[in-house]
């Protein structure tokens, strides 16, 4: 019997509480809620605890990512464990030495995403394992931090072997996915902006059609 391992899939920038129920019976693996104020994705605080519940009446294997960017020592009494999500990803500036620290103060998982601007960024990897539990690599966009559907060329990524687990985000969609996975092999995905019909709303039709990609993908 051939065991055919597929990346895990994270579908980021929910807003109502009904899509992340349905796009978790869909069977994808994660579920990320934007807590940054500048982004058209943001859910306030107040929120999330409600779409995170509503996630898990979906499918109780999904999991709830909170995405952050540089927050401040005010701000870590809501990124704690108990509001329904398992893992924080870290999508500003944060230093190792932030991450490290963070590491210590947080009780959940600890993500460290990277905006890759060139090849040479992809070096600063190395430095984040052990400390984070996974690296998430996005393309970098001058303004933006995130949700730009902006890609990192697929050559700087060939080889790339991180220590760490490896989420591949930017511009993750239906029409691209086989062609990731034939080249790259990330333990995990995650789309946003080509699964939407406006910014946080998400198509549930694109969902489905992201994961039918995924399983068909010989590679994958
Ligand atoms: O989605 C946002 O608005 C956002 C804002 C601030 C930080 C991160 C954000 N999103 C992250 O970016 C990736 C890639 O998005 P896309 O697929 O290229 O649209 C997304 O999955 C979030 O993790």
């Amino acid at each position: 019997m051939v065991l055919v391992s597929f990346p895990l899939l994270k579908v980021c920038g929910l807003r109502e509480p009904a899509q992340a129920t349905a796009i978790a019976a869909l069977g994808v693996d994660a579920i990320g809620v934007i807590a940054v104020p500048s982004s058209p994705r943001f859910l306030p605080a107040a929120q999330r605890p409600d779409l995170f519940a509503a996630m898990a009446a979906g499918g109780r294997d999904c999991f709830g990512v909170l995405v952050v960017a540089d927050p401040c020592d005010d701000q870590l009494e809501e990124l704690g464990a108990g509001r329904g999500h398992a893992v924080v990803q870290l999508h500003g500036s944060e230093s190792v030495e932030r991450c490290r620290e963070l590491a210590q103060r947080l009780d959940v998982r600890l993500w460290k995403a990277l905006r890759v601007r060139s090849p040479e960024d992809l070096e600063a990897a190395a430095a984040y394992a052990g400390v984070v539990e996974a690296l998430l690599l996005d393309a970098w966009q001058p303004g933006q931090l995130g949700g730009t559907g902006q890609r990192i060329p697929t050559a700087w990524l060939e080889g790339f072997r991180p220590a760490s687990p490896w989420w591949l985000a930017g511009g993750v969609g239906p029409e691209t996915v086989a062609e990731l996975l034939e080249r790259l092999h990330p333990d995990g995905l995650d789309a946003s902006s080509a699964l939407e019909d406006r910014p946080g709303v998400k198509n549930l039709g694109r969902v489905a059609a992201l994961l039918a990609a995924m399983r068909g993908s010989p590679t994958g």
